[in-house]
């Protein structure tokens, strides 16, 4: 579970979250949309301990991401929105890397890596740099990492972005497993019909506000006149 209380972010003096209250729970895929700019990357940046909150606070699990970080980091994995990172490493060490981190052992480190990479079809490149590996390659290698230490909260700004459609089907598959098992999955997306197809709850928010929060039928309920989620989506973020 995600506990979001009352939080607040400016860059500059410009307020970017706005008193943002929302709680993700167990057990269910909740996807998280709001035009360019809404807040969505700050929003998870700070659930992540990637950047500082200014006011109110955010718990993983119970645990608080800015009192008690090393607990908190142990319940989450991130799929970040650029997965530029560690391009200096092998895929194969920055697997095993993660495997230190988290203390996973040999056997069970080795049987999951060659599986999910084999899934994702970059096996035969874990001896490359990750430097040398397309976007979706390096999106692939970094849920690896999360998969590797199976963390009960996942969080993925925009995490289809740049999959291929097999790759893509895959990652739903394995959002679905997760959250089936009673775990915690919250991804970001612009894709309205990935989150038609996908999520159990919807957050849509704009100008680091929270405009929404309940399932896809009660979005439809609230909006009857619209007949789809990309009106009912348009119409709750228009500014005009
Ligand atoms: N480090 C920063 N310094 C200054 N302003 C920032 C910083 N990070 C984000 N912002 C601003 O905060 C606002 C929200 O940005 P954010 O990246 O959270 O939006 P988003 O909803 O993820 O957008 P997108 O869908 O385009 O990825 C934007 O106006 C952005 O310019």
């Amino acid at each position: 579970m995600i506990e979001i209380k009352n939080v607040t972010k400016s860059f500059s003096s410009r307020r970017t979250i706005d008193h943002l209250n929302l709680t993700i729970p167990h057990g269910k895929i909740v996807g998280f949309l709001g035009p360019n700019g809404a807040g969505k990357s700050t929003t998870i940046k700070m659930m992540t301990g990637i950047l500082p909150i200014d006011e109110g606070t955010i718990t993983l699990n119970g645990y608080d991401i800015e009192k008690q970080p090393m607990e908190a980091k142990k319940t989450f994995g991130l799929v970040p929105d650029h997965p530029d990172m560690f391009l200096r490493l092998k895929g194969m060490e920055y697997l095993n890397f993660i495997g230190d981190i988290f203390n996973i052992p040999s056997d069970i480190r080795k049987e999951r890596i060659e599986r999910v990479t084999k899934q994702f079809s970059i096996y035969t490149a874990l001896n490359d740099y990750i430097q040398t590996y397309s976007h979706g390659m390096r999106q692939k290698i970094i849920v690896t990492g999360v998969l590797l230490h199976d963390p009960p909260i996942w969080i993925l700004d925009e995490p289809l972005t740049g999959l291929d459609p097999k790759s893509s089907y895959l990652l739903k598959e394995m959002l679905r497993e997760h959250a089936e098992k009673g775990n915690t999955v919250f991804f970001s997306s612009h894709g309205l019909e990935v989150v038609e197809q996908l999520v159990d709850e919807v957050a849509i928010i704009n100008h680091g506000k929270l405009l929404f929060y309940g399932t896809l039928q009660e979005l439809r309920e609230q909006n009857p006149s619209n007949d789809s989620l990309e009106e009912v989506f348009l119409e709750m973020t228009n500014d005009a």
